[in-house]
């Protein structure tokens, strides 16, 4: 199923670039989907990270938390991550998107949206510890939320995709290099949504 969607120009998202983003609707039913959100949102040790700005020390937008294998820690935004084990929820969600994917992921980032005004700003996931031109599975459960895309050098060039309740985006080919994504905030009420992105630490 091709999604096209309205970009903040008013503008049609192009088709996404197969090279770049698969896109897989309905990758966990609904069923399945329900269940695993209840889940993690139990079951999940959420944490209020801090991020410093212009010298203040601000609420990171979302919560998140970071589970992996042991001994693969993580370094972003100026912080160093130690995962929390598996859980068994993740390990069912994990051995799908490994089988997808073609990839053994060891380490999955947690993002819970609480509402319209939890968000994530633009970024590449590009830290050494992912090595070049990574593959990232990104699962989503919940709420609909706009993800946007944009070249660093051109930022013309954007796509953007609903990623749905139930919905894997597999990120790859220079994806995290030259190009940049956000899940904006929004302005309607918008319910809870859970994200994971499973990744391959070295
Ligand atoms: O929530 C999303 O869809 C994207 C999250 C993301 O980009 C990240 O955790 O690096
Ligand atoms: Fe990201």
């Amino acid at each position: 199923m091709q999604q096209l969607s309205f970009f903040d120009g008013g503008l049609q998202s192009p088709k996404l670039p197969v090279e770049l983003m698969d896109y897989r609707p309905a990758f966990f039913s609904a069923e399945e989907s329900g269940r695993l959100i209840s889940a993690l949102k139990q079951n999940i040790q959420w944490n209020q990270e801090t991020i410093l700005m212009y010298g203040k020390l601000l609420n990171t937008p979302r919560l998140t938390a970071w589970y992996g294998d042991n001994s693969k820690t993580y370094a972003f935004s100026g912080k160093s991550y130690d995962p929390y084990p598996w859980t068994k929820e993740l390990l069912e969600i994990k051995h799908r998107v490994d089988a997808a994917a073609g990839i053994t992921f060891n380490s999955v980032l947690l993002n819970l949206y609480r509402n319209g005004n939890d968000s994530v700003a633009w970024h590449a996931d590009d830290e050494p510890e992912l090595g070049r031109n990574p593959i990232i599975a990104s699962v989503s459960f919940g709420q609909v939320r706009r993800f946007e895309v944009r070249h660093k050098a051109d930022k013309k060039q954007k796509y953007s995709v609903d990623l749905e309740n139930g919905s894997l985006l597999i990120m790859k080919g220079d994806l995290q290099h030259h190009w940049e994504h956000q899940v904006p905030k929004s302005t309607k009420a918008l319910g809870e949504r859970i994200n994971l992105t499973f990744r391959v630490i070295s």
